[in-house]
């Protein structure tokens, strides 16, 4: 299938610089995944030294960003359509796509490997899966089948904070399904916010988003829906015990406060005020899911020393 935008047989670019490849690795989404990483490893019960949770929020970097560079080879054709990503190094021309396959791939292997050496294989198997549930599942199979497909590939992004929860115990538990559970039911109002206002580009290259699929009223539903969801389990680190009291609070006035961009842009009808109430959702998603960690964070972590200087 010729790609447009495609640059795979082509040799003479050869001027791909460090910061192309670094672009591969869509370092301004990673970031707060690698932060969510972060926040299940330093929650987890038990300790890693301290050299040994560096080189594994590294690899759980690598491993994103491989991911990252595997869905722009894949993706190059469409990524040539929408004017939000012609500028990637592929459209742009100044990576070819087998570079970019080689680098992704070797990366993979080495995030992998080296994941699985320095800390334990069920980590090091949950980075395996969720590189290959991003490349593989959401890039090449659903994003471009199903309006669904942000719900399960999103699962992708949940998984980081699960994989830094398994590094330190091996194991996969309810608190660690929980932090999942919080990006998983984030990433449809996140990604759908952003789908509301991006709705031509992706009507261009044929990607079948919900607010094209089923328009924007029924997209303005999904968003309202998955955020009381998403308010309720936030709360759950504090029901279960895992988190204080002070989170709980602070968690559901974050709940409280993404629903009312919800029920804002839910109440639009008009495509400018639509959109507008969109952007601004999309930007709120951002503040809410990192502040929501870093409480997590905070709160686990003066429980820990008030423990300890208890003990
Ligand atoms: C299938 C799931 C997801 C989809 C389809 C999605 C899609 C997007 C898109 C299209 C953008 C705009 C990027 C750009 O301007 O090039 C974006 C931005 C962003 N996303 Fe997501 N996202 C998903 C999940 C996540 C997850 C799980 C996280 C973090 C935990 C995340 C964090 C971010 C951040 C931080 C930005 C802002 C980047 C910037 O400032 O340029 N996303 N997302
Ligand atoms: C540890 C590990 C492997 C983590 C992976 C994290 C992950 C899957 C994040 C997904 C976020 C993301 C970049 C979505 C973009 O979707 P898109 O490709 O449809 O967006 P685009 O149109 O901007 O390319």
């Amino acid at each position: 299938m010729a790609y447009i935008g495609d640059q795979s047989e082509n040799t003479s670019w050869g001027g791909a610089e460090v910061e192309d490849y670094f672009a591969l690795l869509k370092p301004r989404v990673m970031s707060l995944v690698i932060f969510t990483a972060i926040v299940g490893l330093m929650i987890a019960p038990g300790s890693l030294h301290p050299l040994l949770a560096v080189t594994a929020i590294l690899c759980i970097a690598i491993g994103a960003g491989a991911s990252g560079a595997l869905n722009m080879w894949y993706d190059a054709d469409i990524d040539a359509v929408m004017s939000r990503t012609i500028n990637r190094p592929i459209p742009a021309g100044r990576v070819t796509k087998s570079e970019a396959l080689g680098f992704g791939l070797v990366l993979s292997f080495f995030s992998v490997a080296i994941l699985g050496l320095v800390t334990n294989w069920v980590a090091a198997g949950l980075l395996a899966f969720t590189i290959f549930f991003y490349a593989v599942i959401y890039t090449m199979w659903l994003k471009r089948w199903t309006p669904q497909n942000i719900v399960i590939g999103g699962a992708a992004g949940a998984f980081p904070p699960m994989i830094g929860w398994a590094a330190v115990t091996g194991t996969i538990t309810i608190e660690s399904t929980v932090l999942f559970l919080i990006t998983f039911l984030w990433t449809p109002p996140h990604f759908w916010a952003l789908a509301l206002y991006k709705k031509g580009d992706y009507a261009e290259a044929g990607i079948p988003m919900l607010p094209n699929v089923a328009g924007e009223r029924a997209t303005q539903h999904q968003i309202l829906i998955y955020t009381f969801i998403l308010a309720a389990i936030s709360v759950a680190p504090t029901l279960l015990g895992f988190a204080s009291l002070a989170y709980g609070i602070v968690a559901g006035g974050l709940g409280l406060a993404f629903i009312y961009y919800a029920v804002r842009l839910w109440l639009q009808k008009d495509s400018v005020a639509l959109k507008k109430a969109a952007r601004q959702l999309f930007g709120f998603s951002l503040i809410y899911l990192f502040v929501v960690y870093l409480v997590l964070l905070a709160d686990v972590s003066v429980a820990n020393f008030l423990g300890g200087a208890n003990a």
